[in-house]
């Protein structure tokens, strides 16, 4: 099959609004993501906007969630209960990945707020799969969730000039991958909506970027 050979499997993995997901289906048919196809799309809250968007996109998507699909009790505060649920459902949820009948060969973290256990990344490693995260952040400065309003808390007090973002390599330490690619974001005294508005902007540029890069990188591989 042509398509096998010449395609990257993309599966994308979002929280909400999903703008980075349209992002990455717009950048498929355009071209700008060439020689890939997004296979699936998974949520982790039912009320994701990014559903609507895979509907319209005819991209199959499901929703797997912690306490929805059993892992964890509502209203469960044990901390040993939680963790012992959180490697439970990664697992659970890479063991979905690398059975699907369409597996992928890039998964793209498109606003997908929720910290991966090596029970999720260790056996999507040994399968060849790629994982990428987009990040609202340059390297090393706001990791973890929130990133944009903690930026702007240090932009208005002057102990940092400009911010960014990156698209990284996922490791279990969150947003300390190796880098694929980075943009230093300026500030003009905007307040916090604008700048909000100028970082997605930027967002959804790099996440296409980056996306190609990687899907390219795995095309090319795969003639070796
Ligand atoms: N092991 C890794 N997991 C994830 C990474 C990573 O680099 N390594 N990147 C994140 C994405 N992310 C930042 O880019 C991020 C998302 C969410 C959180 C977080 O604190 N999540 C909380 C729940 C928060 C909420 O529900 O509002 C949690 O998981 O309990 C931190 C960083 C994706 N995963
Ligand atoms: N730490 C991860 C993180 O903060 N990700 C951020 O979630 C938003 C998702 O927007 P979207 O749902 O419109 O694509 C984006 O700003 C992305 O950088």
């Amino acid at each position: 099959m042509a398509e096998q050979g010449e395609t990257c499997r993309i599966l994308v993995m979002a929280s909400g609004n999903g703008s980075n997901f349209q992002a990455l289906i717009d950048g498929v048919a355009s071209g700008s993501i060439p020689n890939s196809r997004i296979t699936r799309l998974i949520v982790n809250r039912a009320k994701a906007y990014a559903t609507t968007r895979a509907e319209q996109a005819s991209i199959p998507w499901e929703y797997f969630n912690l306490i929805s699909n059993g892992f964890l009790a509502k209203g469960e505060k044990d901390e040993a209960k939680m963790v012992e649920a959180r490697k439970k459902y990664d697992a659970a949820l890479a063991d979905k990945i690398l059975h699907l009948e369409e597996r992928p060969e890039l998964i793209v973290l498109a606003g997908w707020m929720w910290v991966f256990s090596s029970d999720f990344l260790r056996p999507l490693e040994a399968a060849g799969i790629k994982v990428i995260n987009l990040h609202p952040a340059l390297p090393g400065q706001f990791d973890g969730a929130h990133a944009i309003e903690r930026a702007y808390e240090d932009l208005k007090a002057g102990r940092i000039t400009h911010t960014g973002i990156m698209v990284h390599y996922v490791i279990q330490e969150v947003d300390r991958g190796d880098p694929i690619l980075i943009q230093e974001i300026g500030w003009e005294g905007e307040e916090l909506d604008a700048l909000e508005a100028k970082i997605h902007a930027h967002e959804h540029e790099l996440i296409v970027k980056a996306t190609a890069k990687v899907a390219g990188e795995i095309v090319e591989g795969r003639k070796k």
